[in-house]
């Protein structure tokens, strides 16, 4: 991939999942600098990454090309509107915004220009393991678009989708939803400490456990969910019984209501940012 001079605004734990995991496919750390107001975050990541770092957002996006907009959605207006204000305008930088909430009119509104990307990743970009969704408007240049999904790729899987509502719709399904398994893990963690076993030992087992499940998804790609967990039910054995007691006390039905709540509050936040 091109490796543009890559400005991180805002050095949070969304950037360090996205630099680790740039660093680690390649991506030359002295053409990535991050940016953030203390100085903690950035002494670890330049420490950890050997990148370059600055306090000073006007500094970093005159370096860079390419600027990944990682601030809090509630920050974004404030953080571009000095932005424009202290460099003079953003014409010809690449903007890549990660922000969830935030539609690609009000970034155009903010920046002043709209050579802008939208993205969802997700925390797991951090082992390379991310899912990132990824929304541009019609007349952003197809070089823009290779460089993002190439950046994006370097840290996971990428999706693009048609419709940029498609990104409230990936926060639920990918980006949001590293959250999901792990209270599922968290709860099942603490049955089973409840059930005998020390916090180390209930770890492993879910750890592993999940580990092992989301693999075989991959490895199995012609199988469907369904047939996976088949596999795992014996008539009248074990998991029947767990899957019954799910199944009864309707956890189809809370899935889809916490995904639908995750869109809706995307959707409002876009309304009110
Ligand atoms: N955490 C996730 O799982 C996740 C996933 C996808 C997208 N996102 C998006 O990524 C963005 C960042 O989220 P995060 O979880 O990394 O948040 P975070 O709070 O960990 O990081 C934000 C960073 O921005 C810094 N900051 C605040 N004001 C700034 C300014 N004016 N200029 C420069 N830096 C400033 C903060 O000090 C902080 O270090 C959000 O917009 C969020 O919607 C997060
Ligand atoms: N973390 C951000 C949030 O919770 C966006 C997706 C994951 O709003």
């Amino acid at each position: 991939m091109e490796h543009r001079k890559l400005a991180f605004i805002g050095a949070g734990n969304m950037s360090r999942s996205l630099i680790s995991g740039l660093i680690q496919s390649g991506y030359p750390a002295d053409a990535i600098m991050a940016v953030n107001p203390s100085r903690p975050k950035l002494d670890a990541l330049a420490a950890d990454f050997g990148i370059h770092t600055s306090q000073n957002n006007a500094e970093a996006a005159n370096w860079a090309q390419a600027l990944v907009l990682a601030v809090k959605p509630q920050m974004m207006a404030t953080m571009l509107e000095a932005l424009v204000r202290s460099t003079g305008g953003l014409d010809g930088k690449l903007l890549i915004s990660i922000a969830a909430g935030i539609s690609v009119t009000r970034l155009e509104q903010m920046a002043g220009q709209s050579r802008i990307v939208r993205t969802m990743p997700n925390t797991p970009s951090l082992l390379g393991l991310g899912m990132t969704g990824l929304y541009a408007r019609e007349h952003v240049e197809q070089a823009d678009r290779d460089y993002c999904e190439q950046m994006m790729q370097a840290v996971g899987k990428t999706l693009w989708v048609a419709q940029e509502d498609g990104i409230n719709q990936v926060i639920a399904a990918a980006g949001s939803a590293p959250a999901y398994f792990f209270l599922f893990m968290e709860a099942m963690a603490t049955e089973a400490v409840k059930q005998g076993f020390t916090e180390q030992e209930a770890r492993l087992l879910v750890q592993q456990t999940a580990l092992g499940a989301a693999n075989m998804v991959a490895a199995n790609p012609d199988t469907s969910l369904g047939d996976l967990r088949a596999q795992v039910t014996s008539k009248g054995g074990t998991t029947a019984e767990a899957i019954r007691s799910f199944q009864q006390q309707g956890l189809e039905q809370l899935v889809a209501d916490a995904m639908a709540a995750a869109v809706a509050r995307a959707r409002e936040l876009e309304t009110q940012l």
